[in-house]
C-alpha cells in the first residue's frame, strides 16, 4: 500500500468508524455487527502503525466511542473510563498472555475473570457512604449526570452500611435491562403498535438517559457492579475488592472465577460458551482482569485500553441447515414477516428449527431457492438468523423463491409502500390477525378492561366467525349456548403461505394412536427434540413397539402417514403435519387427498374443517377427532367472559375511545379529546380547525379522526356498542362541596396514603376548594408526604425548597381532627 493510498483508506475507515459510534452511543442503533466495527477499528489501528504520521489524536483509535448528550449535566471522571480491548481467538488470547508475563518479567501473576455484560457502563461515588452522583462513561473523560435516574434502580445501595466505609469512593458496574423485562416491554409496545427496541443494550441505554426518572423507574433496570477505585480501598487485589462490594451491598453477579494461568482462563470462556444463553441478561464475553493492583500499575494503558486487561469475545455460532419451507406471519397491523422452516440442527445451546427473515429484500439478497443449503447465526439476538447460502450445495433443479403475492390468512392480495421493507395486507377489517389486534387493543386494560378476554379466546372467537369488530363483542351473550365447545386453537396450528393448515406433531400423534395419552407423547417427543420429523415418526415405531400398546394398529397408522409426508409432496415443517393427511387417515379416507387438501386451506381450525366437510362419522372416528381439537371453551370460562364484558359498559368516555383505536390517538390524546367534548358526537362533527385548535391536537391526529369517522362502518360499530350502553360521553360527576380550608391551595399527594385511594384524594382536595396538581413545581403549597414516596420526588422537592407535610398533618389542617373523615 502506499501512503497515498493508506491515507485515503484511514479517511474512510475513521469517517465509517465515528459514523457507527455516532449510531452505537447516541443513537442506540446499530447498522453492523459487532465483529465487522471490531474489524474496521483493528484495520485502523494496523494501517496507523504502519504509517504512524497519519495518526490524528483524534482518530477513533485514541478514544473512547461514547460521547456525552447535551440533555444532562456532566462531570468529569476522577479516573478515566476507559475501552477494553478485543480478541476473537484463543491464539489473540494467548499473545495477550505472553504480552502480560513479558511486562511483569515473568514473575507470577493471576486473572480474575468476569463475563462481559452488555449493558451501559455507570460510575457511581461515594462521599461518606451516601451515593452523591451516578455518571455515565461519556466520552471516557466526562460524563452526563443521571443520579435521579439510576437512584430509581432498587437494587443500587443509596447508602452503604458497614465498617471502614472510605471517605471517597467510586464503584463501576453495568446497567442492563433483563431480557424478560425486554421482552415484556415489547410484547406490550407491539400491543399498542409502537415501535419495538431493538434489543436489551439499546433500551437499557436509552432508558437511563430518559428525562423523567418516573418513566425509568418502570423499566425495571437492573445492575451488576465490578469495579471498585480509589484512594484509600484499603485493597490491594481485585478479589478482595469484589469481596468487599458484596460485602456493602452492592449486585455483583456471582459469576467471577479467578484463575491462575491462561489455560484455566481458556477453560472457564468454554464453560460459559453455552452456558451464558441461560443467564438473565446477553454477555458478549468474557473480561480477564489482572488481579494484583500493583502489578496493573507496572502494565499501564495505550491511548484508550489498560494492557492488565482484555476482552475476550464470544463470535456468533454458525451452523450449516436445509431449508424445508417458507411460512408468512401476518402481524397485528397486517405487516408480513417471512420465517424460514429449517431442519433441526444445534446451535449455541439449543436445536433451531426457525429462522426469520424479516422481509421480501432479505430473501433477495440471500439470493435462496428452495431446498437450499443455509447458513444459520445466533448472535445477540433470541431468533437466529440466515447469513448466507452454502451455492455448492445447491440442488441442480432448484427454482429461487417466490415472495408469496397474497395474504395467507386472508386470500388479499399483498402491498408494499415504497417506503417500507415489508409487503403488508391492506385488508385491515377483515384480516384475522389484524382483527385480533384491533380487539386486543380494544380489550385492553387501559381500554374496556375485559381481561376475561385472553389473547387464545379472542382469536377462536374471530376464527370461528364470532367476532370481527368491537361491537360483536357485545352480541356474544345472546350466542352464550353455541360457544360451548368452541375450539380454542392456541399454537396447536401453522400455516403455509397458501394458508394450508398444520397442526402440531403431539396432537397428531395423539389423534392417530390409541392406548397413548397425550403427556406420555409430549415426554416422547421432548427427548426427540433434536431429530428430524422422520427421525422422529420412526423412533415413534421403536417406542410403541417397546411400550407394548396396539402395536400393529398405531405402527401401521403412523407408518402410512410417514408414507404420505412424502407422497403428498406438500411443504415440510418441523414439528408440524399437515392437517389434511392427518384427517385422510382417521375419516377412513371418505374423501380422496387431493379434495382435502383443497378444503384444509384457508380454514383455522380441524372443528371448522369437519363443520365444512359435513362427513358421516362413526363414534370412534369422532372420538379420535376429538384428540386433535385443542382445548375447548367450557361454561365456566364463558360466563366469567359474558361477565367481564357486561362490567366493562362502565368504562368511561374516554377509555372508549382509546379503546376504538382511533389512529395516531393514544391514551393521553383521548383524554384531551374526551373532556374537550364531552361527547362523541361532537368530536365527530368537529371541523378540522376546531380539532387543531386544541392544545396537544396537531395536524396528524387531527386528520386521522377525520378519516376515522369518514368510514361508514367505524359509525355503524359506534352505533351497535352505543346501543349496547357502551358510554360514549362524559358522565359528569356532581362535586361536593365539604368546606373551604384549601381554597386557592395547588397541592400534591406521592406515596401511599392510609385514608384516601388515588382519585379520592383528588376529589377530597378539590371538595375542599384545593387544587391538584400532577407534578413536582415550586407552585406547590404543599406536598402530602404519604408512604414510599419516590426518592427522585423528594430529592425534586427538597432542592425546590417545598413544604412537605404528612397525611396526618394534612387530615388535622382540614378536619382540625383526623377521625372525623
Ligand atoms: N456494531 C457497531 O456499530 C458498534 C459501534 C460501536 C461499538 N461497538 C461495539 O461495542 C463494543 C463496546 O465498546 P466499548 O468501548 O463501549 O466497550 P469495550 O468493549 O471497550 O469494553 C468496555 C466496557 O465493557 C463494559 N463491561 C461489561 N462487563 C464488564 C466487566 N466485567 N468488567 C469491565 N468492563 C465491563 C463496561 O461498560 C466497559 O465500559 C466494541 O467492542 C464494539 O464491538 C459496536
Ligand atoms: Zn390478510
Amino acid at each position: 500500500m502506499t501512503p497515498d493510498q493508506a491515507k485515503a483508506r484511514i479517511a474512510q475507515l475513521t469517517e465509517q468508524i465515528n459514523y457507527h459510534n455516532f449510531l452505537y452511543y447516541q443513537e442506540d442503533k446499530t447498522a453492523i455487527s459487532d465483529l465487522e466495527f471490531d474489524q474496521l477499528l483493528e484495520e485502523l489501528i494496523r494501517l496507523e502503525l504502519e504509517f504512524p504520521e497519519f495518526l490524528s489524536p483524534d482518530s477513533p483509535s485514541q478514544r473512547v466511542g461514547g460521547a456525552i448528550t447535551k440533555d444532562f449535566e456532566t462531570a468529569e471522571h476522577e479516573f478515566k473510563m476507559l475501552s477494553l480491548g478485543n480478541t476473537y481467538s484463543e491464539e489473540e488470547l494467548l499473545a495477550f498472555d505472553e504480552r502480560v508475563a513479558k511486562g511483569l518479567d515473568s514473575r507470577r501473576y493471576s486473572y480474575f475473570c468476569e463475563l462481559k455484560f452488555d449493558g451501559v457502563a455507570i460510575s457511581l461515588v461515594y462521599e461518606k457512604g451516601k451515593l452523591i452522583r451516578a455518571v455515565t462513561r461519556g466520552d471516557g473523560t466526562r460524563g452526563d449526570v443521571i443520579t435521579e435516574n439510576i437512584k430509581t434502580i432498587k437494587n443500587i445501595p443509596l447508602h452503604i452500611k458497614g465498617e471502614n466505609i472510605p471517605e471517597k469512593l467510586e464503584v463501576r458496574g453495568e446497567i442492563f435491562l433483563p431480557r424478560r423485562e425486554f421482552d415484556k416491554i415489547n410484547a406490550e409496545r407491539e400491543a399498542n403498535g409502537d415501535p419495538l427496541l431493538a434489543n436489551p443494550r439499546n433500551a437499557a441505554s436509552g432508558t437511563v438517559k430518559m428525562q423523567d426518572s418516573g418513566l425509568v423507574a418502570k423499566r425495571k433496570l437492573n445492575c451488576y457492579f465490578y469495579q471498585m477505585l480509589g484512594d484509600d480501598i484499603g485493597v490491594n487485589f481485585h478479589d478482595e475488592a469484589i469481596h468487599l462490594m458484596e460485602k456493602w451491598g452492592f449486585n455483583v453477579s456471582p459469576t467471577y472465577k479467578k484463575c491462575e494461568n491462561v489455560q484455566e482462563v481458556l477453560q472457564y470462556i468454554e464453560s460459559w460458551r453455552d452456558k451464558r444463553h441461560t443467564l438473565p441478561l446477553d454477555i458478549d464475553g468474557v473480561v480477564l482482569k489482572i488481579n494484583d493492583f500493583d502489578q496493573r500499575e507496572e502494565l499501564g494503558f495505550t491511548a484508550k485500553t489498560p494492557r492488565w486487561a482484555i476482552a475476550y469475545k464470544y463470535q456468533a455460532e454458525s451452523a450449516e441447515s436445509e431449508l424445508l419451507s417458507i411460512t408468512y406471519q401476518v402481524g397485528r397491523t397486517g405487516a408480513i414477516t417471512p420465517v424460514a422452516n429449517l431442519a433441526p440442527v444445534k446451535l449455541a445451546g439449543t436445536t433451531v428449527k426457525r429462522a426469520s427473515l424479516h422481509n421480501a429484500n432479505e430473501i433477495e439478497r440471500l439470493g435462496l431457492y428452495e431446498g437450499d443449503t443455509v447458513l444459520v447465526e445466533k448472535g445477540g439476538e433470541i431468533i437466529p438468523k440466515i447469513t448466507a447460502v452454502v451455492l455448492k450445495k445447491r440442488k441442480p433443479d432448484a427454482k429461487p423463491i417466490q415472495y408469496i403475492e397474497h395474504c395467507p390468512e386472508c386470500g388479499t392480495l399483498l402491498e408494499r409502500k415504497e417506503t417500507e421493507a415489508k409487503h403488508s395486507c391492506p385488508n385491515a377489517q377483515n384480516c384475522p390477525p389484524q382483527i385480533l389486534g384491533r380487539i386486543e387493543h380494544f380489550v385492553h386494560k387501559r381500554a374496556m378492561d375485559i381481561d376475561s378476554m385472553g389473547t387464545e379466546r379472542i382469536r377462536a372467537l374471530i376464527d370461528q366467525d364470532y367476532i370481527s369488530n368491537p361491537a360483536d363483542i357485545y352480541d356474544l351473550e345472546a350466542k352464550k349456548d353455541q360457544l360451548l365447545g368452541l375450539e380454542m386453537n392456541q399454537d396447536q396450528y401453522q400455516k403455509t403461505e397458501e394458508g394450508l393448515l398444520y397442526i402440531a406433531l403431539h396432537k397428531a400423534l395423539f389423534g392417530l394412536t390409541e392406548g397413548i395419552s397425550l403427556t406420555e407423547i409430549k415426554d416422547f417427543l421432548e427427548k426427540q427434540k433434536d431429530s428430524s420429523l422422520f427421525e422422529t415418526l420412526k423412533s415413534f415405531q421403536t417406542y410403541i413397539r417397546e411400550s407394548n400398546k396396539k402395536v400393529a394398529q398405531n405402527v401401521g397408522t403412523i407408518q402410512r402417514l410417514e408414507e404420505l409426508l412424502t407422497e403428498a409432496k406438500l411443504p415440510a415443517m418441523e414439528d408440524f403435519v399437515p392437517v389434511p393427511l392427518v384427517l385422510f387417515l382417521l375419516t377412513g379416507k371418505q374423501i380422496d387427498l387431493p379434495e382435502l387438501v383443497q378444503q384444509c386451506k384457508q380454514e383455522s381450525t380441524v372443528h371448522s374443517i369437519l363443520l365444512k366437510l359435513n362427513l358421516e362419522l362413526n363414534d370412534e372416528q369422532n372420538a379420535r377427532i376429538k384428540k386433535l381439537k385443542s382445548n375447548t371453551f367450557q361454561a365456566g370460562v364463558i360466563s366469567n367472559m359474558i361477565e367481564g364484558i357486561n362490567t366493562s359498559k362502565n368504562q368511561p368516555f374516554e377509555k372508549v375511545l382509546f379503546g376504538l383505536g382511533i389512529r395516531n390517538i393514544g391514551e393521553n390524546t383521548a383524554q384531551i379529546l374526551a373532556r374537550h367534548f364531552k361527547n362523541i358526537d361532537a368530536l365527530k362533527s368537529a371541523s378540522m380547525q376546531d380539532l387543531l385548535e386544541i392544545n396537544g391536537i396537531g395536524e396528524i391526529v387531527a386528520q386521522s379522526i377525520q378519516d376515522f369517522f369518514s368510514q361508514e362502518e367505524n359509525n355503524q360499530i359506534i352505533a351497535r356498542l352505543r346501543e349496547k350502553g357502551i358510554k360514549f360521553e362524559i358522565v359528569e360527576a356532581v362535586k361536593t362541596i365539604l368546606g373551604h380550608q384549601l381554597e386557592g391551595m395547588k397541592i400534591l399527594a406521592s406515596g401511599k396514603l392510609n385514608h384516601f385511594k388515588r382519585d379520592e384524594i383528588v376529589d377530597f382536595i378539590e371538595a375542599n376548594g384545593g387544587q391538584y396538581v400532577k407534578a413536582v413545581s415550586k407552585n406547590l403549597d404543599f406536598i402530602i408526604e404519604g408512604e414510599d414516596m419516590g426518592p427522585s420526588k423528594k430529592e425534586k422537592a427538597k432542592k425546590l425548597g417545598l413544604k412537605m407535610i404528612s397525611e396526618a398533618e394534612f387530615l388535622e389542617l382540614v378536619n382540625g381532627n383526623a377521625q372525623n373523615r
